[in-house]
């Protein structure tokens, strides 16, 4: 935890939204005049993509799995110190992982491969991580005692899946076996190193599909907001104003104690009203109540 530089983390799977979920922190931001540092995930994989098709077909051989969920492809360590440099004195080095040739091109270098790791700008107001492991915690390395407001970004499993297998095969050039097939060999790092996560938030957000998801590997589009609910459950904050909620939020009904459902277009919305007043909170008496 950090009282002068606070760090903030949307946490999920591949595919959960967790980079869609920067627009609406993005917005926040720039409303309440606050200059943030936005980190990505993957700049703390250990591997470029060569590099782990070589690491998977070793592990293979040896009749293990190795995935983008675990400790073997990604540095806990180097997360875990990044986090305490910037919640010390607001410093640290970021990379980027670059998925696509529309991402890797400006930077004149090969989809799978890193930019090199730089600086973040000096004087941020606070750090914004998104990203597959912002509330890991394992016996080596505790990512999540660093994070000021966790957030977790967790659609329902056939949701998730329809997300990564149409995202990954339209904008990352991966075929649908090579998705499918990384979805499997990552489960027992799933429910190791991902699920435990959602324990630690602050607040969970999961989208409920309304429209038939029973087979994920044979859908071709994403169902739309309109066609999802999202069930947010609120674990460790207090003081949350949820007849203000409720008023503002068309749609939206309590489903249970600590859990609010709103429509999916109104996710943004929600997203919005409920964490910036825990943001400005974060920022003026520098923890979260
Ligand atoms: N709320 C949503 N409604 C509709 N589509 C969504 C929503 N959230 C995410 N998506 C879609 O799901 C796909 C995956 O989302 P996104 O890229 O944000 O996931 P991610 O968690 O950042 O994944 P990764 O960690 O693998 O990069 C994208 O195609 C995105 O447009
Ligand atoms: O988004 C991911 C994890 O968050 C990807 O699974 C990971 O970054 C590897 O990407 P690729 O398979 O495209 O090389």
């Amino acid at each position: 935890m950090s009282a002068k530089h606070p760090i903030i983390a949307v946490t999920g799977s591949s595919g959960a939204g967790t980079s869609t979920s920067s627009l609406a922190f993005a917005h926040m931001f720039q409303q309440e005049n606050i200059k943030a540092s936005f980190i990505e995930g993957d700049s703390f994989h250990r591997y470029t993509r060569p590099e782990m098709d070589v690491a998977i077909r070793k592990a293979r051989e040896q009749g293990r799995h190795i995935s983008y969920f675990g400790p073997e492809a990604n540095d806990f360590e180097l997360l875990e110190n990044f986090f305490q440099d910037y919640g010390r004195d607001g410093s640290g080095k970021y990379r980027r992982y670059l998925h696509s040739f529309d991402e890797a091109v400006p930077y004149n270098l090969m989809p799978g491969t890193f930019t090199p790791w730089q600086d973040i700008d000096a004087g941020t107001d606070l750090l914004f991580y998104e990203g597959l492991h912002g509330g890991v915690a394992t016996k080596d390395n505790n990512v999540a005692k660093h994070v000021d407001l966790l957030i977790g970004m967790v659609p329902i499993v056939n949701l998730e899946w329809i997300q990564k297998l149409v995202r990954d095969t339209e904008d990352r050039g991966h075929s649908r076996e090579a998705v499918t097939d990384s979805i499997v060999r990552s489960m027992d790092d799933y429910i190791n190193f991902i699920t435990p996560q959602f324990s630690r938030t602050h607040i969970n957000f999961q989208r409920v599909p309304l429209v038939d998801t029973s087979n994920p590997f044979s859908a071709t589009t994403i169902p739309t907001l309109d066609e999802s609910l999202v069930v947010i459950r609120f674990q460790s904050v207090k003081n949350i104003d949820f007849p203000y909620l409720l008023t503002m939020i068309d749609g939206s009904f309590i489903s249970g104690i600590n859990t609010l459902v709103v429509p999916g277009g109104k996710m943004a919305l929600a997203m919005e009203l409920i964490c910036a007043p825990l943001i400005r909170q974060l920022l003026v008496e520098g923890k979260i109540s």
